[in-house]
């Protein structure tokens, strides 16, 4: 470490977390809405450097600071990685706070806590909603060899994420994609020994043992929302998107094929294995109803979506599976194109006032129908703030405009990757890997049909100490399959275009309904 003249102490290295204020930064836009509060984009004022904040919403002061966002702290203090997100400082506000836009937000005299993190152009959904955005089939793989490093990294390190979904996966422009979004994270151990909250990892993420009430798991949790994730960017868009968890355990078994002794040796014993156990048993119909994939995507994508964690494929073993090694190779994160910033929240809100400008544009046809119909289109005036944003970003204007979607023939092949296999980039606690058996058991089951043994509600939530209502008390009964066998996975090219959804429902688990200390 360089020493400082005296009198003048390097501040970065010097400066105590939480003693700079806010004000040391200019906010310049709202770029993401979370269960803590905001997130802006800011720019440091001394500097000019971009970064984004994170707003730690405080709205019940007795309970004191969110465990959560200490959890988040803490652990990504630990961890330093190129695929995880850095966070470079905490700061504070003493009265309340504006959004960027002048607004202010009625905290009067509370006071805030923000997270200062790098910024990062997008995030992964916000970049895959995009119109007419298709990922080429080597930026799949460089997105998920990132992704995959990232973890083995935190998994080595006995973290485990437990939130793995495209709005926590943050890409810049220079290709890098890094894991964000610590709040539902926590340590682990190998022996598995200590009891955690089942209620973690959005729905759509979620894997079968958490949907069993397992409390005892480990990294294969974020081994299933990756393969969730994968699926997602070959397919183009959400693979397994249901409404209420028991909706969510019926898509998995159509998939997957339902649970049993013999591809699934103790899931009998799961505590809500009963209740939850289909009527007839289910084929696992993976390989069929994405027979069109790579052979070598297909297969590491049946190794993640295996329905027994300890024979699900590891984040190292995947990284070492032939998809990686295949034609064509992971691009080179930087030969990707660059694009426009594009955050879930925005590209969301950009959906909502085309879906309300297409109303508008209805009603008046309705109401004038000899008139001419089109309407003017709504002008984006932008705050002051965005435009300066936009002129002074990295990427400049003439950039921003030139946005070229890979799918116009950027095939990124890089062929010169070397005679030896990807090194993982692991920088503590080297020792620390954990078992996986790459084996997935195929666990196909003679026999169609299936459905939910009508049985009752959802069951409450198991040891752990969320004391809020997190299951609504009247959970709609489980869905029954009406063709148990006419599932439609209709097949379409990689990154069909993607539906309206506005992004999966996370009941039961997000930190919205948190009421005690998440294990
Ligand atoms: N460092 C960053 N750079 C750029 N954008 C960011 C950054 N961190 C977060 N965002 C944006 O803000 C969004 C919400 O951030 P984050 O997930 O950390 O908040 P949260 O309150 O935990 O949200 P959630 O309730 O969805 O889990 C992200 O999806 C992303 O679009």
């Amino acid at each position: 470490m360089a020493v400082a003249p005296p009198g003048k102490l390097n501040v970065d290295e010097f400066t105590v977390w939480g003693s700079r204020s806010v004000d040391c930064f200019e906010k310049l836009e709202q770029i993401g809405e979370g269960t803590y509060g905001q997130v802006f984009m800011a720019r440091e004022i001394a500097t000019g450097e971009i970064v984004a904040l994170k707003r730690i919403r405080m709205d019940n002061e007795r309970e004191g600071f969110p465990i959560t966002a200490l959890r988040e702290i803490k652990l990504l203090k630990k961890l330093n990685h190129a695929n995880v997100i850095k966070l470079k400082e905490i700061v504070t506000s003493t009265g309340s706070d504006d959004d960027g836009q002048g607004n202010t937000d009625g905290n009067k005299h509370r006071g805030s806590i923000y997270m200062v993190f790098e910024y990062m152009d997008h995030d992964l959904t916000g970049l895959s909603d995009r119109p007419g955005m298709r990922f080429t089939i080597p930026q799949i793989k460089c997105y998920m060899k990132q992704l995959l490093t990232g973890l083995h990294y935190c998994h080595v390190n006995l973290v485990l994420h437990r939130d793995i979904k495209g709005s926590n996966l943050l890409i810049d422009n220079e290709g890098t994609l890094k894991l964000a979004d610590f709040g539902l994270a926590r340590s682990f151990s190998h022996d598995q020994s200590a009891n955690l909250t089942n209620r973690v990892i959005t729905l759509w993420y979620r894997p079968p043992e958490l949907l069993l009430g397992a409390t005892k798991y480990g990294a294969a949790v974020d081994m299933w929302s990756v393969g969730c994730i994968f699926a997602e960017l070959l397919y183009g868009k959400p693979i397994l998107s249901g409404k209420t968890e028991p909706e969510q355990l019926n898509k998995i078994y159509e998939l997957c094929g339902s649970p049993d002794e013999v591809n699934w040796p103790g899931v009998s014993k799961m505590p809500w294995y009963n209740q939850f156990k289909p009527s007839r048993s289910m084929k696992r119909r993976l390989r069929e109803v994405f027979r069109h994939f790579d052979r070598h995507a297909l297969d590491l994508l049946d190794k993640m979506l295996t329905l027994d964690p300890s024979q699900r494929i590891s984040a190292s073993a995947a990284l070492s599976a032939e998809y990686f090694w295949a034609d064509p190779l992971p691009c080179d994160p930087k030969s990707l194109p660059r694009y426009e910033s594009s955050h879930e929240f925005q590209t969301k809100k950009k959906r909502q006032q085309q879906r309300q400008n297409e109303e508008m544009a209805k009603k008046h046809k309705m109401q004038h129908p000899g008139q001419h119909t089109r309407l003017p289109p709504i002008q984006d005036t932008g705050s002051a703030t965005r435009r300066w944003a936009a002129q002074n970003h990295p990427i400049n204007a003439s950039q921003n405009t030139t946005v070229v979607p890979a799918a116009l023939g950027h095939h990124h092949h890089h062929h010169n990757s070397g005679p030896t296999r990807f090194h993982h980039q692991v920088t503590t606690n080297p020792n620390g890997g954990y078992n996986a058996n790459p084996n997935p058991n195929h666990g196909s089951q003679a026999g169609a049909g299936g459905g939910y043994n009508r049985g009752g509600l959802y069951p409450q939530q198991g040891p752990g100490l969320y004391t809020g209502n997190i299951i609504p008390a009247a959970a709609p009964p489980p869905p029954q399959m009406s063709h148990p066998g006419a599932v439609a996975y209709p097949f379409h090219p990689p990154n069909y275009p993607q539906s309206n959804q506005l992004g999966p429902p996370n009941p039961g688990s997000s930190r919205d309904q948190q009421y005690g200390w998440p294990q």
